[in-house]
């Protein structure tokens, strides 16, 4: 699928499969055509090319439209407020068909289902965020759409909120088997939320996944630095292996003098204490320890962030350390990358080959 506004390639040529019961993330940084995405697919939006089904049936190209109210698509966005002069039973019920008493204890169901029925009578701004979050997720649910579409949904709430608000709300989708797509930009909500993270960047989408495979096999820089501070190691190619000062990396199928990136993430920093002027020896796992120099070191709350300046070329590393782990600035200290646990891309962030 294409759009372009001002012939500018939003969506360029996204192809996406959603799966009854599953939950894919449209996953990436603010504008890179997420939302966009979603409401083609909603019918509120229109490609310019590209064609989308439902259950094998077509319901948009360039030239056939179903209508959007047509589509079995619910619809759950930030700002898709409930109707503030409607209770929220008639909120639920907005979109029903059927007789008076189907109708009733459908709405009777769902609200039972996100825990509102207490509030049946109330009306929107009676309720909190939270509250108004959970109507508009029944009345999304209420006619039994056959996909989801959710943008944001849970940005309007506090932190306390937010976790169980998410949690609740995928135990319910999950239920319903509907074809969840959740456009987020936040990669937590994604890793919590998705069964299948699509990664998207410029208009296209450049990873997809599970959520293990996203973060542990990331298409290229860009990706592993969008969960997550990245530490970068430059290196060229001599024989298929990068020579460092963390010794040597496997670069199979690299053309000799191509400039590398090593990735590692702060968490997979091997940290271990100087022992008169000698860090630990080489092994085949970990490779070579390169000293460095305690820069600064801060309490994150379940982790420490200690930077070192290294001693080879005075780059500041970063190392994330469970608990309380604050070595004094100036203090000595030898880092090792895990082989199995960095990245190796050709410079400049192109797509390519993983592995340490
Ligand atoms: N109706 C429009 N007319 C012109 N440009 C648009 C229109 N809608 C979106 N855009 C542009 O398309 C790009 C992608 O927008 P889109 O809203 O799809 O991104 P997004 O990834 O959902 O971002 P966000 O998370 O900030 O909503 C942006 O640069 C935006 O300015």
């Amino acid at each position: 699928m294409v759009r372009s506004y001002a012939g500018r390639r939003v969506v360029d040529d996204v192809s996406l499969a959603v799966m009854p019961g599953q939950v894919t993330c449209l996953l990436g940084p603010s504008g890179c055509g997420k939302s966009t995405t979603l409401r083609c697919i909603a019918g509120v939006d229109m490609q310019d090319s590209g064609e989308i089904y439902l259950d094998g049936e077509l319901i948009c190209d360039t030239v056939f439209r179903v209508p959007p109210e047509r589509r079995s698509i619910g619809l759950m966005f930030q700002d898709f407020a409930l109707f503030p002069h409607l209770t929220v039973a008639d909120n639920v019920a907005f979109g029903l068909s059927g007789s008076r008493a189907e109708k009733r204890a459908r709405v009777a169901q769902l609200l039972d289902r996100v825990d509102m029925a207490a509030h049946i009578d109330a009306h929107p701004h009676e309720l909190s965020g939270g509250e108004q979050q959970r109507v508009a997720l029944a009345r999304a649910l209420a006619p039994g759409p056959k996909v989801m579409l959710m943008d944001e949904p849970f940005s309007g709430l506090d932190n306390r909120l937010r976790d169980g608000i998410r949690d609740e709300t995928l135990e319910i989708l999950k239920e319903e088997g509907a074809a969840v797509l959740l456009v987020t930009h936040e990669p937590e909500e994604a890793m919590r939320m998705a069964d299948e993270i699509a990664l998207m960047r410029d208009g296209q989408v450049v990873q997809r996944g599970a959520p293990y495979n996203v973060y542990n096999a990331p298409a290229d820089k860009a990706a592993a630095a969008f969960f997550s501070d990245i530490n970068v190691i430059p290196g060229v190619v001599h024989g298929a292996l990068t020579d460092t000062p963390f010794g040597q990396f496997l670069a199979p199928g690299v053309p000799d003098g191509t400039a590398v990136e090593i990735v590692i993430r702060p968490q997979h920093l091997k940290i271990d204490f100087d022992r008169e002027g000698r860090g630990p020896l080489p092994t085949a796992k970990d490779g070579v320890a390169a000293r460095g120099v305690v820069q600064r070191a801060r309490f994150m709350g379940k982790e420490s962030l200690v930077e070192f300046r290294m001693d080879h070329d005075l780059s500041i590393l970063k190392a994330t350390v469970p608990n309380v782990f604050l070595p004094k600035p100036g203090t000595a200290m030898w880092l090792t990358i895990r082989r199995d646990r960095c990245f190796v891309y050709p410079e400049g962030g192109v797509r390519g080959w993983t592995g340490g």
